[in-house]
């Protein structure tokens, strides 16, 4: 094994005590590279009369930490260093007593309930208050630049406290602390403080270890002061826990019902094992110690690497949105087995996250008696060591995990693909960012899924980030303190996702498969369907708690009130009328946008007027009042019409009408158009609302004349073209209530008395009741088919029921299985165009109400 003075005790105690500008413990490694060659693996380094083995081998550090474990434990000189500020514990001891640390709080990390999604949730809000109380946003929605990772300090703090204790240090939400009971003789713990008493005790702990045996030199009343804030916090829950004995747990599991359901808190589990105050504080000191920090700076060096990498950044996000959906602030969908497998590439990053950045740089371990390393000796490095009883060996694990021949060329690039390439990349002792063997971490799981969680939740809410340390890509240095040294910490600016939450509140049923194919197509979208009656106007049986994110809603009537649903944009009716919601606050007195249903009706109610008007032509009415007799009785077939050259007028050339044009065109029929305003140019015959693919007239090429005008003479002009069928299918509004009245049918009779056929499919009013029936009677008209009346429904007795050659149908010419199918595709063409900017299909203008 070479040997070399590659550090002085000098250099050693500067690389320790570094500063943000110095290499920390990198120094060890890059000495070992630059000085004796990458290619040298294991040495042994004479540091003033004391020598240490560095090994980057993973052989060896397999044989410390598994295979050959009995003879080999943490040194001395690291529980010593630990213990004053917390005490003994699975962390800070060795030997026998970490045998019994070990047993104690091990089955704790076996329970599922560790993994308590709802207490991360919550503090992942707070942290996203943080970020939104402290930092403004740009018009483009930009936060301003800021560090990430003071922040996830505070987090992982407040998640451990809570997860331990049972309440939380709450650093992040200082005013809405819980209140805590009151222990007659103690004072409450000090929440504002711990944190920084915890990480000003480290540091103190970390100068004195850099100066090892020699520590004696340095004072140690600051380290007292933070040892003593650290040991009276946990105390005072430890003390709270034992007064409360035994029966408050029962109590509380009879009063949850379920004992699994309960609140998991890990000191209340402690307690039913060990009623010993000093070691109950010990042990949650050395896991709030062991899992604060470590989580914190993963989070931390995870973001630094997604904010220089945008790909990764992307693909994650893309992965994330299309299994959970984009932000929700109920965050309902994520659970634990599913952070775990559903995303591989969620492991991958953390993995190259861990692999370019241990938290824990550096680990070691002591012999305990004369023993023997695989490697490290003869010409080529490859034959046994002897390893002498008290001989220390530093195992740098960020150094296993930067050799190329281990992980190839482009070991310093940042690329977790890496993880999965040939079916998923095994490791061994050269990727062990959580310690092996014994001693292995017992907390993987709880980081693993707390760091998935925060990834999740972070990728969904924000769209984009950018790093904005200039310059960005200073060399990567790490810290013994468990900190991301490089540059100046996380400095990023945000940008938070223009997420959206449709609520489809329909009177029918929405196929699964259907929301599912929006969620993969809008990967912003958050969708919900519920269920609402016919009719139904009333928005109370949505809770306020899901209005307030809806951004796109989709219904009948269900309409919210303007401070129950603060976030709506727009509203896509599922019906072609707009009337039911004019009187609307939210409609009337907000920029919210409406969109009908237009278009849903074509082909239908296209069919109801050709099929009730052939009825006539073809004298169905009287064959079937002849069939329901069964007389066979020809009598009529010297009336029966067909159809070429006869010619349909069509007022309110709209979605039906166009699709009328288009059935009644292709019997060969002469279509008339009148709209209220000119079509004088081709362009202007255009109708840009929606129909189904292939059907209606967009283009407006099938009326053989153009109508228009808003003055009764006008109107007039258009009746006495000379119709056989008049179709009525203008909407009703203050100017078209009566439009049809007995001047219209005079003018109809003008060309032909008796020629015309009257089809209401729009609304009853449009046509005066009376005045039609006087004019079936008199023989004005033709007939009349109506899918409406006025009034509606129509009463038993009433004379239209008996007026001469009428058709009526309940007002359904509209229903059809097709319905729906249209309806959800008209809704997804505007999510469509809502996303890409443009123009909604269908949108009402507020003005003119339809
Ligand atoms: C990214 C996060 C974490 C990393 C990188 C990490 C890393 C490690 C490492 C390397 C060790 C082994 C030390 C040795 O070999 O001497 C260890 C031990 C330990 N870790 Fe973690 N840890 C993390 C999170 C956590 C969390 C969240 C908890 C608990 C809530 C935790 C609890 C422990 C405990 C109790 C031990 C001591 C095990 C023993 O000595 O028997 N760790 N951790």
């Amino acid at each position: 094994m070479p040997t070399k003075g590659l550090f002085g005790f000098g250099r050693l105690i500067e690389s320790v005590l570094a500063t943000q500008s110095d290499s920390g413990p990198q120094y060890v490694v890059e000495a070992i590279d630059t000085e004796m060659g990458k290619d040298i693996h294991t040495v042994e380094v004479p540091i003033s009369d004391y020598r240490l083995i560095v090994t980057r081998d993973p052989a060896n550090v397999q044989a410390m930490l598994a295979t050959q474990s009995v003879n080999w434990d943490v040194g001395e000189h690291r529980t010593n260093s630990w213990r004053p500020l917390f005490g003994d514990g699975v962390f800070t001891s060795r030997g026998e007593a970490w045998k019994h640390s070990r047993a104690l709080v091990r089955p704790q990390f076996a329970r599922d309930q560790i993994n308590d999604l709802d207490l991360i949730e919550r503090h992942v809000q707070r942290l996203f208050s943080a970020i939104q109380r402290s930092h403004a946003v740009t018009e483009e929605g930009w936060t301003d630049e800021f560090d990430l990772q003071p922040l996830f300090y505070n987090m992982a703090l407040d998640i451990t406290t809570e997860l331990i204790y049972g309440y939380s240090a709450d650093s992040q939400h200082p005013e809405g602390r819980a209140e805590l009971p009151v222990i007659p003789g103690y004072d409450t713990p000090d929440r504002q403080n711990i944190g920084m008493h915890m990480d000003a005790g480290k540091a103190c702990v970390e100068t004195r270890g850099a100066l090892w045996k020699y520590r004696w030199l340095l004072p140690t009343k600051k380290l007292n002061e933070h040892c003593a804030a650290v040991h009276k916090y946990a105390e005072w829950f430890v003390r709270l826990r034992l007064q409360r004995g035994e029966k408050y747990l029962e109590r509380l599991e009879s009063e949850s019902g379920d004992v699994s359901k309960k609140r998991y808190v890990l000191l209340d589990e402690l307690a039913k094992v060990t009623q010993d105050a000093v070691e109950l504080r010990s042990q949650t000191l050395n896991i709030l110690t062991a899992g604060r920090d470590t989580t914190a700076a993963l989070m931390g060096w995870i973001f630094y690497f997604l904010s220089r990498h945008q790909g990764v950044f992307d693909k994650l996000r893309e992965q994330i949105l299309a299994h959970f959906g984009s932000y929700a602030a109920d965050a309902r969908n994520i659970e634990f087995k599913d952070l775990r497998d559903s995303i591989p590439y969620i492991t991958s990053v953390i993995n190259e996250t861990l692999r370019m950045a241990p938290v824990i740089p550096l680990n070691e371990r002591v012999a305990l008696r004369d023993t023997v390393l695989p490697r490290g000796g003869g010409y080529h490095g490859d034959e046994p060591i002897l390893v002498p009883k008290g001989r220390q060996v530093l195992i740098p694990t960020y150094a296993m995990t930067r050799r190329q021949d281990l992980w190839g060329r482009d070991v310093e690039v940042f690329r977790p693909e890496r993880w999965d390439e040939d079916g998923g990349r095994k490791f061994g002792f050269e990727f062990i960012p959580f310690g092996g063997g014994a001693r292995q971490c017992l907390g993987q799981q709880f980081a693993r899924t707390k760091a998935a969680y925060v990834i999740v939740r972070f990728l969904q809410k924000y769209d984009k980030i950018e790093c904005t340390q200039v310059p960005p890509d200073t060399p990567l240095r790490f810290h013994h303190t468990i900190e991301n040294r490089s540059g100046s910490g996380v400095q990023v600016t945000l940008h938070e996702a223009g997420n959206h939450k449709l609520l489809i509140v329909t009177p029918f049923d929405v196929p699964n498969s259907f929301v599912d194919s929006l969620r993969h197509q809008f990967p912003d979208l958050d969708a919900e369907h519920r269920r609402s009656e016919w009719g139904s106007i009333t928005p109370t049986f949505i809770p306020d708690d899901v209005w307030k994110d809806v951004t796109v809603l989709m219904t009948f009537g269900t309409i919210p009130t303007v401070e129950q649903a603060p976030k709506l944009q727009f509203v896509q009716l599922v019906s072609a009328g707009a009337n039911h919601v004019l009187d609307k606050p939210l409609f009337k007195d907000t920029g919210v946008k409406f969109c009908t249903a237009n278009g849903v009706h074509g082909p239908q109610i296209s069919e109801w007027i050709i099929g009730t008007y052939l009825s006539f032509l073809h004298s169905f009415p009287y064959y079937l009042d002849n069939q329901k007799q069964a007389t066979w009785n020809r009598g009529a077939h010297h009336l029966i019409e067909d159809s070429p050259d006869k010619v349909v007028g069509i007022l309110g050339y709209g979605a039906i009408g166009r699709q009328t044009a288009r059935v009644a065109t292709a019997m060969g029929m002469t279509v008339h158009a009148f709209t209220l305003h000119p079509r004088p140019t081709p362009e202007s015959r255009h109708d840009d609302s929606w129909a189904p693919a292939g059907l209606g007239d967009p283009e407006g090429v099938f009326p053989s004349k153009w109508f228009s005008g808003s003055s009764q003479e006008d109107l007039h002009t258009f009746l006495k073209s000379g119709l056989d069928l008049l179709v009525v299918a203008t909407p009703l509004t203050d100017n078209t209530k009566s439009l049809i009245g007995a001047a219209e049918f005079e003018a109809l009779a003008s060309a032909g008395k008796g020629r015309t056929i009257v089809s209401n499919i729009a609304r009853g009013p449009v046509v005066n009741t009376d005045e039609i029936i006087a004019a079936l009677d008199q023989g004005l008209i033709r007939g009349a088919a109506l899918d409406v009346t006025d009034p509606e429904p129509l009463p038993e007795g009433h004379p239209l029921w008996s007026a001469k050659n009428v058709i009526i149908t309940p007002h359904v010419s509209g229903a059809s299985t097709r319905y729906a199918e249209r309806a959800l595709e008209i809704l997804r063409t505007n999510l469509e165009r809502y996303s890409e900017g443009r123009n909604l299909v269908n949108k009402i203008k507020k003005k003119r109400g339809y």
